[in-house]
């Protein structure tokens, strides 16, 4: 399917193995690419004059030599400018060579307002920071203000992690072939790419298939086959029971926050599980949603084995103390008794963060529930310090080696969401938006993950779809929103996802 997204080493692998099937050699392939650039430049910038192409001495500028080939038969005033010379006999030279322009040396480039800029530097191919030259060319570039169209990347950011590895150039397009790397969803990458646009180049699916990609873009097509649409004969508790445990009288908003989205993401019943000091203030705001005193373990277990929900969720102000951590810890002994699934946010994360170890050995044994733990920045380098202090991973290969070692699908949230299962997938969420930037609003994130989960998605799914669903709700409130906006706002997100599946 066409989500997948390739590291620059899968991709380097797809491209071999395109050239192995045929039709396109290296050749073709970077002339499609080529073409495929140039055909947008002409697009995006009708009536142009002036392009500047930057070359870099690999494939990369091989793409460029093509760009400025096409665009000057096309009859704009094309400059080339190098960094090194393609080496013998390999494509790039043979781009070179095809293209009519004298390429001038890259030290003797300075950008002209309404030129526009080609990015061909670097590529996937990038491995360490930008000359001094070619960062002098980013920065001039910028001083500017013209505006970039970056082959493949903009050159200076990492297609692997998004992040700029010393100065690096900001595009108002960027051209990649094939699919997505991770390069062009993770920020700042992301920012830096600005548009993405994904040309074919004659790799196809098949090709891309047997790479065994098993990272993707978060979209709708991931999930939508499992998204739970009830059957006309179901019933409240059928569709599914989610329990949440609220905290102390100043801070029980966070769970009621969690409860009403459990709710309206289609979970059939909610409780909250609430201290005595707190049952007045959650009463006197609660209404469709269920309350039940829960001081102790003891209470907590009656419960489970009462009313049988098939989810709980675990940490929304809770409190940070270690005793909250102890808490869950305890619940999960009583293994057999806990839920089908959970989801782990916020304090549950904070207080368990020293324990961690202990935790991800509960969520190992047989009959553990099936867990989501939602992590921010912040959460996550508390609960998985090595992995987040770790400068050569990537954000996505964080999530996943946090998943693996939790047992858990982890959502490691931020403007560039990353969902992982312990499996290996992994997902990066591509509608965020910063009007989620609003206390509380991860509250709503967790409440959805439970609905989703009580009604029997499997974690991973449920994780990504809640994920694309809040951005998606936030995007559809607009601006203005706060974090009780967004269970009312998922009605018209949740009437498309029906309407897709027919429902
Ligand atoms: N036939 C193919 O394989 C295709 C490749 N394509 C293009 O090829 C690019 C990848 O090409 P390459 O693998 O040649 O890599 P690049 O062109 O990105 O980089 C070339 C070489 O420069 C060196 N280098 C890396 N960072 C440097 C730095 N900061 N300063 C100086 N030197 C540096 C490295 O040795 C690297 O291999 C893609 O980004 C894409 O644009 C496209 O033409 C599509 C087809
Ligand atoms: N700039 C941003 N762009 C997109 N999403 C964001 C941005 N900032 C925050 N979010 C999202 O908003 C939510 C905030 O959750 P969290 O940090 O737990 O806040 P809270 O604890 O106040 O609920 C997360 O889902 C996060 O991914
Ligand atoms: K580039």
């Amino acid at each position: 399917m066409p989500y997948e997204i390739l590291t620059p080493k899968e991709m380097a692998q797809a491209d071999s193995l395109a050239m192995k099937r045929g039709p396109f050699d290296g050749y073709g392939l970077m002339c499609n690419a080529g073409a495929a650039i140039a055909a947008l430049i002409l697009e995006r910038f009708p009536g142009l004059a002036r392009v500047d192409v930057l070359c870099g001495p690999g494939n990369n500028g091989g793409d460029g030599y093509v760009v400025a080939r096409l665009l000057a038969q096309a009859g704009v005033d094309v400059s080339v400018w190098a960094e090194g010379t393609p080496r013998a006999g390999g494509d790039a030279a043979r781009a070179a060579s095809d293209c009519p322009i004298v390429p001038r040396p890259l030290a003797e480039f300075s950008p002209v307002p309404g030129s526009v800029i080609v990015d061909a530097l670097y590529g996937a191919g990038l491995s360490k920071p930008l000359s001094s030259m070619a960062a002098r060319a980013a920065r001039l570039v910028a001083g500017q203000g013209v505006p970039v169209v970056a082959v493949d990347l903009p050159s200076g950011v990492s297609g692997e992690s998004g992040q700029p590895l010393g100065d690096a150039f900001a595009a108002a397009l960027t051209v990649t072939f094939a699919r997505k790397k991770p390069g062009h969803l993770l920020q700042p990458g992301r920012r830096l790419c600005g548009d993405v646009v994904v040309a074919n180049i004659g790799i196809t699916d098949a090709v891309i298939a047997e790479i065994g990609a098993c990272a993707f873009e978060n979209a709708p097509e991931l999930w939508l086959e499992d998204f739970p649409i009830s059957h006309v004969d179901t019933y409240k508790y059928r569709r599914g029971h989610v329990g949440v445990f609220s905290g102390e009288p100043s801070t029980t908003g966070a769970a009621r926050l969690a409860a009403m989205a459990a709710a309206r993401s289609g979970a059939g019943a909610v409780t909250v599980l609430s201290p005595t000091r707190s049952l007045a203030v959650n009463g006197a705001h609660l209404t469709s949603i269920m309350l039940r005193k829960a001081d102790t373990l003891d209470e907590v277990l009656a419960f489970l084995d009462a009313r049988k929900p098939k989810t709980l969720v675990f940490g929304p102000g809770l409190g940070p103390e270690p005793e909250v951590g102890n808490f869950l810890l305890d619940l999960l002994e009583a293994i057999g008794r806990a839920p089908e699934s959970m989801v782990i946010d916020a304090d549950g994360i904070t207080s368990t963060a020293l324990q961690a170890e202990t935790f991800f050995r509960a969520l190992e044994r047989q009959g553990a529930p099936q867990t989501i733990i939602t992590p921010h920045e912040g959460e996550f380098h508390r609960m998985f310090k090595s992995i987040g202090e770790d400068s050569n991973l990537s954000k996505l290969e964080k999530a996943r080696r946090a998943a693996a070692v939790a047992n858990a699908v982890i959502v490691y949230k931020g403007p560039d969401t990353v969902i992982a299962s312990p499996d290996g997938r992994a997902a990066i969420n591509e509608n965020g938006t910063p009007l989620l930037a609003t206390a509380g609003s991860g509250d709503v994130l967790s409440g959805i993950c439970a609905g989703l989960l009580a009604q029997g998605m499997a974690a991973f799914e449920a994780a990504c779809a809640a994920v694309w669903m809040h951005a998606a709700a936030a995007t559809h409130f607009g601006p203005g929103l706060i974090a009780e906006d967004l269970p009312e706002a998922l009605r018209p997100v949740l009437r498309d996802i029906f309407a897709r599946r027919g429902a």
